[in-house]
C-alpha cells in the first residue's frame, strides 16, 4: 500500500493556505505534520482524506484491494472534535461508528479496555472528562480497520499515561502495515516518522 502526495495545495475561503507539498508513504511510515498555529496542518490532512478539495495537486491511494479503493475509503479521521454524541453511551457511540464504517476489528468493550475506559463504557458521552473523551475517540480507531490514520493533535488533553499508551497503540499500527499522519505540536513517541515543517513560503 502506498500514499501519495504530489505538488498539494490547499485553500481555506478562497485564500491558498499552502501548496506544493509532496510525499509518499509505504506501510509501517508515519508522517508528522508540524508548524505555527494556522498555517494550515488541518486543512491539510483533511485535504488528504477528501474532507476538502485539493487546489492544486494530486493525493492518491494504492495497493488497498477491493475495501480500501481510494484514499478516502482508507483513512480513519481524528479531528480536534472528537466526533461523538453526548447523550449515547460511550460504547454505543462506538458501535454505531463500528456499523457505520464497517471492516470491524476490535469489538467497542475491547477497543475501550485498549485505551483503560473499560470501566466506564456505559456512561454518556457527554459525562467524560476532557482526556476520557479524546481517549474514547481514539478508541474509535481501533473498532473499525483503516489503513492509513490522520490525527489532528490527537493526544491533546491526555495525561502522560495516556500519551504512553497511544504511542503503543500507533505503534502496533505501524507494525501491521498501517501508515499515519499526524498534525502536532508535541512528540508523539512515533520511532523513525518522517516530519514535515509546514512554514511561510519566503517573499
Ligand atoms: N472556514 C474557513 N474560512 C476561512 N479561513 C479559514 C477557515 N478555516 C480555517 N481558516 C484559516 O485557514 C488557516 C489554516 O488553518 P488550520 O486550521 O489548517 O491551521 P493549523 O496549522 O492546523 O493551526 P493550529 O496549529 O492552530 O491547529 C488559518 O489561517 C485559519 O484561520
Amino acid at each position: 500500500m502506498r500514499l501519495a502526495a504530489d505538488g498539494l495545495g490547499g485553500e481555506r475561503g478562497g485564500e491558498t493556505v499552502f501548496s506544493g507539498i509532496s510525499f509518499m508513504l509505504g506501510e509501517g511510515e508515519a508522517l508528522t505534520v508540524t508548524g505555527p498555529n494556522g498555517i494550515g496542518k488541518s486543512t491539510l490532512l483533511r485535504v488528504i482524506c477528501g474532507l476538502l478539495p485539493a487546489s492544486q495537486g494530486t493525493v492518491g491511494f494504492s495497493g488497498g484491494g477491493e475495501a480500501f479503493p481510494d484514499v478516502a475509503s482508507a483513512c480513519h479521521y481524528l479531528g480536534h472534535r472528537n466526533a461523538m454524541k453526548a447523550e449515547l453511551g460511550v460504547e454505543e457511540n462506538l458501535r454505531f461508528w463500528q456499523d457505520f464504517l464497517g471492516e470491524p476489528h476490535l469489538p467497542p468493550f475491547e477497543a475501550l479496555e485498549m485505551v483503560g475506559l473499560g470501566d466506564i463504557g456505559h456512561l454518556p458521552f457527554g459525562y467524560l472528562s476532557t482526556g476520557q473523551r479524546r481517549r474514547a475517540s481514539i478508541a474509535r480507531l481501533l473498532v473499525s480497520y483503516r489503513p492509513i490514520w490522520l490525527l489532528d493533535e490527537p493526544t491533546s488533553g491526555l495525561d502522560k499515561a495516556s500519551e504512553a499508551q497511544f504511542a503503543d497503540l500507533m505503534a502496533v499500527h505501524l507494525e501491521d502495515g498501517g501508515m499515519i499522519v499526524a498534525a502536532t505540536h508535541l512528540p508523539l513517541g512515533l520511532k523513525g516518522a518522517r516530519e514535515l515543517r509546514m512554514g511561510k513560503a519566503a517573499d
